[in-house]
This record gives structure tokens, C-alpha cells and sequence, in this order.
């Protein structure tokens, strides 16, 4: 999957929050760090349109973010750092399963696909619980399973280990490493990103480093702290 941004600019009334921003994303790969409010989720919302440019353009596979945000929304997934944004259906399977249905699965396979994705995580318990009734944690892991049962071709994650135990976090720290599909992961968690194949630096709205996280990530220790 290549996404694309050519000299994109967002600005949220008069201010701008990511300035002129040109990046060509192809590696499987990629950690997103830098300060906080320096633009990391919006950065990470336009990956699949979530936001659109206000200047400029972000494509995916050649299909503008703005133009065809459906197509473009199928093919790159997004796990929001509050799963409360995720979860809308009262009882998790159900929620689950929700977005399966417009997606051409067979009817009948949604239930054994939804309580496999629940099982990767260990999770498989709460498949009939309420879903406003879960610990922040078990939140988390049921926001990533609903957009990994979904299977898209890139995961975009916005801190997907914030309110996880070290148990987890290690869990889906190994599932991203593991996953096939390219991933494109906002923490603050730097040890995440051992072994990716690239770390954007973003601080006030630009990329103020782009490399190997053991070149990223000291850059930013030592530039941001
Ligand atoms: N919808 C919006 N309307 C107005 N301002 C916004 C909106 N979304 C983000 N901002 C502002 O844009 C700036 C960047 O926000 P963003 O969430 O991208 O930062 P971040 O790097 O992800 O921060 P953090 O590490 O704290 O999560 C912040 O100052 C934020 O207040």
C-alpha cells in the first residue's frame, strides 16, 4: 500500500496544525512520534480521511482521501486512541460484527471470524458482554479487534497501548510486529517501535525527522524532551 501526501496543510480555524507536509509512505512499517499537540493524530486521521487537507492532498493507492473516502476507508483501518470513538453497539460481538456486514463476508462466517479476532487477544470472553460495562483496558483490546476483524490492507493505530497492562501491551506490541498488513503506528511508547522500518519526528505541525528508529528516536529524546 503506498499513501501519499503532497504539501498538505490542515488548519482548524486559524490555526494550523500541520503545515506543508509531503511524505510517501510505503514502508511496512512506520512509528509516528513527537510532543504532544504537535499534530501526530491529525497526521494519522488523514491517513484514511478522517480528516481531510485544507490544502493539499492525501492519497491511497492513487485514490484521493477527499474524493473517495468509502473506498479509501476499506482499504486503510483506524484504531482512535479512546475506544470509546470505536465501540457503538450495546453488546461487543454485535459491535463486532457491525461492520462486517457491509463488507460482502458471508452472514454465516461473521461469528466464528469475530470470536477468532476476540481469541487473538485473549479476549474471547467478552464477545456477549455489554460494551459500556468493560475496563478501559478490555476497551482497547475490543477497539483493535473490531478494526482487525476487518482485515484492511493498513492499520493505522493512534496509541493503541495507552491503557493497557504490561501483559497487553507486550500481546499487541507482538501483533503489530506479526501482522501482514502494513501498519502505521502515533505512541508514545517508543520501544514499540524497535525494528521499524521508519520514525517520523513531529514537532508544531511539520516532520522534523524522518529515519530508523535508532537514528528517530535518540533525535528525538535529545531535540524534544
Ligand atoms: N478538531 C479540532 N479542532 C480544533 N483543534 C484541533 C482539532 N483537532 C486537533 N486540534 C488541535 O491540533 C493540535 C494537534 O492535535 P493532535 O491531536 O494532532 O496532536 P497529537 O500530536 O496527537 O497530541 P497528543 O500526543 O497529545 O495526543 C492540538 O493543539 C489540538 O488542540
Amino acid at each position: 500500500m503506498r499513501i501519499t501526501l503532497d504539501d498538505v496543510t490542515v488548519r482548524f480555524g486559524d490555526r494550523t496544525v500541520l503545515d506543508g507536509v509531503s511524505l510517501d509512505l510505503t514502508e511496512h512499517r512506520v512509528g509516528v512520534i513527537g510532543p504532544n499537540g504537535s499534530g501526530k493524530s491529525t497526521l494519522a486521521r488523514l491517513l484514511n480521511g478522517l480528516v481531510t487537507p485544507s490544502r493539499g492532498t492525501v492519497r491511497v493507492d492513487g485514490l484521493s482521501t477527499a474524493e473517495h473516502a468509502r473506498a479509501v476507508r476499506r482499504r486503510v483501518g483506524f484504531v482512535f486512541q479512546n475506544p470509546d470513538n470505536q465501540i457503538v453497539l450495546p453488546v461487543v460481538a454485535e459491535d463486532m460484527a457491525f461492520g462486517l456486514r457491509n463488507t460482502g463476508v458471508p452472514r454465516k462466517e461473521i461469528p466464528a471470524r469475530v470470536e477468532r479476532q476476540l481469541a487473538r487477544f485473549g479476549v474471547a470472553g467478552l464477545a456477549e458482554r455489554p460494551s459500556h460495562a468493560l475496563s478501559g483496558g478490555e476497551k482497547q483490546l475490543v477497539a483493535l479487534a473490531s478494526v482487525l476483524v476487518m482485515e484492511p490492507d493498513t492499520v493505522v493505530f493512534d496509541e493503541p497501548t495507552t491503557l493497557l497492562d504490561l501483559r497487553n501491551r507486550n500481546l499487541i506490541r507482538s501483533y503489530i510486529d506479526a501482522m501482514p498488513q502494513q501498519a502505521v503506528v502515533v505512541t508514545h511508547d517508543l520501544e514499540l517501535l524497535c525494528g521499524y522500518d521508519r520514525v517520523l519526528v513531529v514537532d508544531e505541525g511539520r516532520i522534523v525527522h524522518d529515519g530508523k528508529p535508532l537514528t528517530a528516536v535518540p533525535w528525538y529524546v535529545e531535540h524534544c524532551s
